[in-house]
């Protein structure tokens, strides 16, 4: 689903995502033991910073990939893997690292990462039905043909009034 065809904008204002992301933390923090937190860029590096603070993870990575070109699904592409140090730190098949994204839609971005580290625990603020089963935690579930606006990808601007033919 892109942002063209979704039905349901849902969008995300930075207090509400702080407390969104710490929901997670809170839940994250029973899961583990976690040795390190890897970052799925570019939209978990978000999340990553506000969970590895509130839970005590100094010892973080990115995983770099990308598929979405704005709001079209494209081909995935991993552009940076785990560094080895970080796979020395968890165990084998990334044991014992936490990997955190914004958000699971289809789930293709998930299962490239569980394809990297099988036995990594890979959470995601917000998650639709078809990605919910690739992730081990999320907080908030949204609809498949929803969607989700984050904070930094938009900004205030002027509303016309309802009466004036506002959506
Ligand atoms: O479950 P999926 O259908 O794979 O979609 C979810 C992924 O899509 C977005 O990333 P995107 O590839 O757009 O890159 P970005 O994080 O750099 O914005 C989002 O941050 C997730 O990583
Ligand atoms: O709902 C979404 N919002 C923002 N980026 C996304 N990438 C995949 N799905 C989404
Ligand atoms: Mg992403």
């Amino acid at each position: 689903m892109s942002e063209e065809t979704a039905r349901k904008p849902f969008p995300v204002s930075w207090d509400q995502f702080h407390r969104d992301a710490r929901a997670l933390a809170w839940r994250l923090n029973g899961a583990g033991p976690f040795q390190a937190l890897v970052a799925v860029t570019r939209g978990g590096l978000v999340p990553a910073a506000i969970v590895a603070r509130e839970i005590g993870l100094r010892v973080i990575d990115t995983l770099c990939v990308a598929s979405y070109d704005h709001t079209t699904q494209g081909e995935m592409q991993v552009l940076k893997g785990l560094s080895d140090a970080i796979m020395k730190v968890g165990g084998e098949g990334g044991k014992g690292l936490l990997i955190v994204d914004d958000l699971v839609d289809t789930g293709k971005t998930a299962r490239v990462v569980r394809q990297i580290a099988p036995k990594a625990h890979i959470a995601a603020v917000y998650a639709k039905p078809m990605g919910k089963p690739l992730v081990d935690t999320f907080i908030t579930e949204v609809s498949q043909d929803t969607w989700i606006f984050f904070p930094w990808d938009t900004g205030l601007s002027f509303q016309p009034p309802i009466r004036d033919g506002a959506a």
